[in-house]
C-alpha cells in the first residue's frame, strides 16, 4: 500500500482491566483500515474529559506530536460524543476519528453484497446524524456534508443537513427492506424444510470461516465453493448458509457470519440484525474461540454481551476452542461436555466437532425401530424424505427402519414402533 495515511492513535485508560490489549486492537483496526500508525499516546484518568476526551495537557501533546510527524489524523480508542469530537477538531485543527467510525470504515471497505453495503451505509449515516456541524474543516465533507445547494425556507444549514441525512437513511432502509424480504422468504423456505440450524459465532479472526469450510469439505461429493478466509479483522461481512449432509448425522444447516469485537458499534449491530438473523433462528450456536489468544476470556465475555444484545445468549452453545494446534502439550481433538479443543485444519478435529454437533443438536431426538407395512405409502414417503434413516431392511411384513426422529414425530409413528431407545 503506497498512500497510507499516517495517524496517531490515542486512548484514555479510564481504569479498564484490558486497556493495553484494547489499544493493541485499535492499532490492528487502524491497520485494517489502511492507516499507518506513526505515534501512540495514552493517558490514565478516572474518567474521560467531558469536553475534549483527553485532558488539556494531553491535547497539546497530541498537537505537538502531530506537527512534528506531519500527521493530520488522530484515532481515539472510545466513541467520542459529538461535543468532544467538535471541540477536539476545533482546538487542534486535526481530523479525529473514533473507534466506532474506524470500525464503520473497515466495514465499508469490506462490504461486497448489496445487503452489507446498505447496512453499513445506514450505520454510517446514523453515526453522522448527531455529529454534522457547519464548520470550516474540509474533512467534514467525509461526514455527510455533501451536496447542499438549496436551503429550505427558515431552516438553518444544520437542520437542512440533518433532514437530508434522515431522508437518505429512510431511502436506504426501504431499499434494504426489499433485499431483506427476499431473504425472509428464503429463510422461511428453509424453515419449511424443518432442517435444524447451526450458526458459527464469535470474535473476529477466531477461525469461524475456516471451520465452516472444513465442515463443508467433510461433506461427501460437496462441490460448493469455500468462503473467504483471511488473517485480518472482519474478513466476513455476509452470512453464508449451507446444507450439511454427512453420513453419520441427520441433515442440518450451517451458517457462517460476521465476527464480533469489543465496543462493536450499536448502530452496526442494529444495522446488521438481518445478517445476524441466522444466528437468531439457530437451534445451536458454535462459539469459535481462538484458544491461543491471551485475551480469550475477554473475547468470550464480549461475544456473550453481543449475543445478549441480540437476545440469543440463552441458546444451546458449543464452546469451540480453535487453533489448539498451536497450544503446547495439548492433545487434540479433546471434548469435555459442550467444550472442544480442536484445530480447523485437522480432519480428525472436524470429525470430533461434527460428533459434538450431533450430540448437542439431536439431544432430544429418539432412535426408533419401526416396522411399516408396505401399504402405508404416506408414512414410508414421510420417512424417506423427512427423517434420518440409520438403517432399512425389507421383510415379508413390511420395511424395517432404524430412524432418528424429533419428539414431534413420535405420535404419528407410535403405532409402528417395535423398539425405542
Ligand atoms: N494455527 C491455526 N490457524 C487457524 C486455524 N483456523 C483458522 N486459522 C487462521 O486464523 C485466521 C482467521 O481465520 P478466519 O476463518 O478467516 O476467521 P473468522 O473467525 O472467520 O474471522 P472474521 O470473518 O474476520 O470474523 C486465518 O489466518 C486462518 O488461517 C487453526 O486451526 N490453526
Ligand atoms: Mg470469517
Amino acid at each position: 500500500m503506497t498512500d497510507q495515511i499516517p495517524v496517531l492513535i490515542g486512548g484514555v485508560d479510564h481504569l479498564q482491566t484490558d486497556f493495553n490489549y484494547s489499544m493493541a486492537e485499535l492499532r490492528s483496526l487502524a491497520q485494517a483500515a489502511d492507516f499507518k500508525v506513526i505515534q501512540q499516546v495514552h493517558q490514565r484518568l478516572p474518567q474521560v474529559n467531558n469536553k475534549t476526551y483527553f485532558g488539556p495537557g494531553k491535547v497539546q501533546q497530541i498537537q505537538h506530536l502531530a506537527a512534528t510527524h506531519a500527521i493530520q489524523t488522530v484515532i481515539v480508542n472510545d466513541e467520542l460524543t459529538p461535543a468532544q469530537l467538535r471541540n477536539l477538531e476545533r482546538s487542534t485543527q486535526l481530523y479525529f476519528l473514533d473507534r466506532t467510525e474506524l470500525i464503520l470504515q473497515i466495514f465499508q471497505k469490506r462490504a461486497h453484497s448489496q445487503q452489507a453495503q446498505l447496512q453499513v451505509a445506514i450505520a454510517q449515516l446514523q453515526y453522522q446524524l448527531p455529529r454534522i456541524h457547519p464548520s470550516q474543516n474540509p474533512l467534514d465533507q467525509q461526514r455527510g456534508g455533501q451536496g447542499i445547494n438549496n436551503r429550505g425556507a427558515g431552516e438553518s444549514q444544520l437542520e437542512l443537513k440533518q433532514r437530508q441525512l434522515r431522508q437518505r437513511i429512510t431511502q436506504l432502509q426501504n431499499k434494504l427492506q426489499h433485499t431483506k424480504q427476499a431473504l425472509t422468504t428464503q429463510s422461511e423456505r428453509r424453515q419449511q424444510q424443518h432442517l435444524p440450524q447451526v450458526a458459527l459465532v464469535g470474535y473476529t479472526n477466531a477461525g469461524k470461516s475456516t471451520t465452516f469450510n472444513q465442515i463443508l469439505a467433510a461433506v461427501p461429493h460437496s462441490k460448493v465453493s469455500p468462503v473467504l478466509v483471511q488473517d485480518q479483522l472482519f474478513a466476513t461481512l455476509d452470512t453464508t448458509i449451507r446444507r450439511i449432509d454427512v453420513p453419520q448425522l441427520p441433515t442440518f444447516l450451517l451458517s457462517d457470519t460476521i465476527g464480533f469485537i469489543s465496543q462493536l458499534p450499536t448502530t452496526l449491530i442494529a444495522a446488521f440484525r438481518s445478517t445476524l438473523q441466522e444466528a437468531q433462528t439457530a437451534d445451536l450456536l458454535i462459539q469459535v474461540i481462538d484458544a491461543t489468544h491471551p485475551q480469550k476470556e475477554t473475547m468470550i465475555a464480549t461475544t456473550q454481551q453481543i449475543l445478549t444484545e441480540l437476545g440469543i445468549a440463552q441458546k444451546p452453545m458449543i464452546y469451540a476452542y480453535n487453533k489448539a494446534d498451536q497450544l503446547p502439550a495439548t492433545a487434540i481433538p479433546q471434548i469435555s461436555g459442550p467444550t472442544i479443543y480442536y484445530s480447523a485444519y485437522q480432519k480428525k478435529s472436524i470429525q470430533a466437532l461434527l460428533h459434538l454437533i450431533g450430540q448437542q443438536l439431536f439431544r432430544n431426538y429418539r432412535s426408533l425401530k419401526l416396522l411399516i407395512p408396505f401399504n402405508e405409502y404416506q408414512i414410508i414417503s414421510y420417512l424417506e424424505h423427512q427423517v434420518f434413516i440409520q438403517n432399512r431392511s425389507y421383510h415379508a411384513t413390511g420395511i424395517l427402519y432404524q430412524v432418528l426422529v424429533q419428539p414431534a414425530d413420535l405420535p404419528r409413528l407410535r403405532p409402528f414402533i417395535i423398539e425405542k431407545t
